[in-house]
């Protein structure tokens, strides 16, 4: 059936009392996680452990599966062959670099938006300029053909990024425009490619363009795996039904759970951050630094380079103090090719079993 995509903002009250009920509860647990996420001492200790937690979360929806172990060696071993590991690996440099660019200009437009999914997908194809997309469903039926042609493309998407970056346009709630911007967003499919990623990390970054988030930490990618079904009814269903509420429900209730989630993750986090120092600090007190202890953190592997780096050491000195941390039990080494690494454990049960 032939569907014309309507431009924003909607023609129906998104401002329902159901809707109502549900916004509160996101708000709450949303700021909740603001603020538990200023307890962590270096943010990017967040930011990069979170964005490639959500990196694979993603990925996997597209059933890009790829394992713990992979995911954090990639992230320091871009030469690795793991494929899968490495789509995982753009996900999350797309990410921050849409993270870069909205905190630097406080706007996410359309070229953003582009850079973002070309980081994603390694091409230069851009918006879609060639019919021929069609959604499908488990079995191969097409559910929805978007716009084809590249005209409509580009005024929706235009249509799009006024909504996103021109409040005046329309007055409703950022998390209720987070999620008619996903729906747009999806529904126009602008890309051959990648569309169900950049919509996750549009999501994202509006939450960090709209000041309701410092930092990109609220991951909705595990949300939508696991309640997947509803997530293509609701999407459906606006477009059958006009059922704009459903749609909006599921988002904001993502966003509690999410935000909760996280929340708890956070507090691990911190929790064996602090029994961390205080080991370094009573065994180690020579070598221990917030610094040094940062390292740890940020990736659950690291290397002797990082400490080089990081806090300006030789690479001798960087060797003893992996070697003394491992020593004492905080860190194990593992050999890959001629490097050696070291490796977080207890970061990597906590990102696995909390998250
Ligand atoms: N009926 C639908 N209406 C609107 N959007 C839909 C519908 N069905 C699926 N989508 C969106 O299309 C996305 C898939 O598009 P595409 O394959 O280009 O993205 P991807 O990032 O490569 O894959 P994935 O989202 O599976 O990781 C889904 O994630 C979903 O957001």
């Amino acid at each position: 059936m032939e569907f014309n995509l309507p431009i924003l903002p909607p023609k129906t009250d998104l401002e329902t009392s159901k809707i109502f009920k549900q916004l509160v509860k996101a708000h709450k647990s949303l700021a909740e996680l603001k603020g538990t996420a200023k307890t962590i001492p270096n943010e990017n200790i967040l930011i990069d452990t979170l964005t490639l937690q959500e990196a694979k979360d993603s990925s996997e929806i597209e059933n890009i599966v790829t394992t713990h172990d992979d995911l954090y060696k990639e992230n320091i071993l871009i030469e690795s062959k793991n494929n899968n590991a490495k789509e995982v690996y753009n996900y999350a440099r797309g990410l921050r670099l849409g993270f870069q660019i909205v905190r630097k200009e406080k706007l996410l437009l359309n070229k953003h938006i582009l850079i973002i999914q070309k980081e994603l997908l390694e091409n230069n194809a851009g918006f879609r300029t060639q019919a021929g997309t069609k959604l499908v469903d488990g079995y191969g039926k097409v559910v929805y053909t978007p716009p084809q042609n590249p005209k409509e493309i580009l005024d929706l998407m235009g249509n799009l990024e006024k909504y996103i970056n021109d409040d005046s346009f329309s007055d409703v709630d950022a998390l209720i425009k987070m999620a008619v911007i996903h729906y747009q967003f999806e529904s126009i499919h602008p890309f051959y490619d990648g569309n169900g990623r950049t919509g996750r990390i549009i999501n994202i970054l509006y939450l960090v363009q709209k000041g309701l988030l410092d930092i990109p930490i609220l991951y909705l990618s595990r949300y939508i795996t696991q309640n997947k079904a509803e997530y293509y009814a609701v999407l459906q269903n606006v477009r059958t039904k006009n059922d704009w509420e459903s749609l909006v429900l599921y988002i904001l209730k993502g966003v509690e759970v999410t935000a909760l989630q996280t929340i708890d993750l956070i507090i691990e986090i911190k929790k064996l951050m602090q029994s961390y120092k205080k080991k370094l600090r009573t065994e180690l007190p020579k070598i221990y630094s917030q610094d040094l202890l940062n390292i740890f953190f940020k990736n659950p592997y690291t290397k002797t380079d990082f400490l080089v780096t990081e806090l300006q050491v030789s690479k001798r000195t960087a060797l003893n103090y992996l070697d003394a941390v491992t020593k004492i039990g905080l860190l194990e080494k593992t050999k890959e090719g001629k490097s050696n690494y070291y490796i977080n454990t207890g970061l990597i049960e906590v990102l696995v079993n909390k998250s």
